[in-house]
């Protein structure tokens, strides 16, 4: 997986959760989206749950209409094929069709195994820190528990202090974008192996793009390649109902 300054194999990334955070604009959707392209070109596929309609030029079908019945996407992500979830409009119903897509999927994959990611956007808002909904519920389960049923989490968040910190910590790689304010640095102090002042000083000097990468005792800065937008109109699939 080519991420710009950082080469990651894909065999060495299934089945494990990943946090990308930064604040707005420090380019943490970009990394998540590169991320996403390499695993689908690895032929890994991706659920991407996505309220703002930011992961078009991926090779994704893309749905934006929900009906109750998730098994559908699922056999469509089980013969290979990355989903993009355009959930602009958070109502009940969507989060009730989340709820069930990813229960069924958990369900499933006790048998079927198939490696797979579920990027979670905006992950504060599905995976909130202090509060219980069933949807946090089987996200937490798959963040913690996923690994045996192949199943890898991207969490992707501007509110780093807001996710819910059990799922955070567990995570086993992570991209640390720019950060500002005293809550979320300290989240990052909490999850680097560093000295308070060096965390601060490493984050001051990140720019857009540039993120802190940490995965197995292994710590630098990289700077992630930018996303190729020509491929948008290429890729943007027709959407789909179901
Ligand atoms: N690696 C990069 N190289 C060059 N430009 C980048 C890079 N990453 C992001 N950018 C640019 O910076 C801007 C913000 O990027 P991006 O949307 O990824 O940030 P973000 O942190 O996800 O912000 P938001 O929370 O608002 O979505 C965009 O215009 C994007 O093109």
């Amino acid at each position: 997986m080519d991420l710009g300054s950082l080469t990651l194999d894909s065999n060495d990334v299934v089945r494990k959760c990943v946090s990308i955070l930064g604040i707005r604009g420090s380019g943490k959707s970009n990394t998540a989206k590169i991320f996403a392209e390499e695993l689908i070109n690895a032929g890994v596929p991706v659920i991407i749950i996505d309220p703002d309609g930011e992961y078009k030029g991926l090779k994704v079908t893309t749905f934006d209409k929900f009906s109750e019945d998730p098994e559908e996407i699922v056999n469509l992500v089980h013969l290979g094929r990355s989903v993009d979830l355009d959930v602009n409009e958070w109502n009940e119903e969507v989060f009730k069709f989340l709820t069930s897509l990813m229960n069924y999927l958990w369900d499933v994959s006790k048998v079927r195994k198939k490696d797979l990611f579920i990027l979670v956007e905006e992950a504060h808002e599905f995976i909130p820190q202090g509060e219980r909904t069933p949807l946090s519920d089987i996200l937490t389960r798959i963040a913690l528990r996923g690994r045996k049923r192949g199943l890898g989490m991207i969490l992707v968040s501007q509110r780093s202090a807001k996710v819910n910190k059990d799922v955070l910590s567990q995570s086993e790689i992570y991209f640390l974008h720019k950060v500002v304010h005293p809550v979320d640095i300290k989240v990052y102090k909490e999850i680097l192996p560093l000295k308070t002042k060096d965390v601060e000083n490493e984050i001051k000097s990140l720019t857009t793009g540039e993120a802190i990468f940490y995965k197995d005792g292994e710590l630098r800065k990289i700077r992630v390649r930018k996303f190729d937008d020509q491929f948008i109109v290429a890729n943007d699939l027709d959407k789909v109902e179901i």
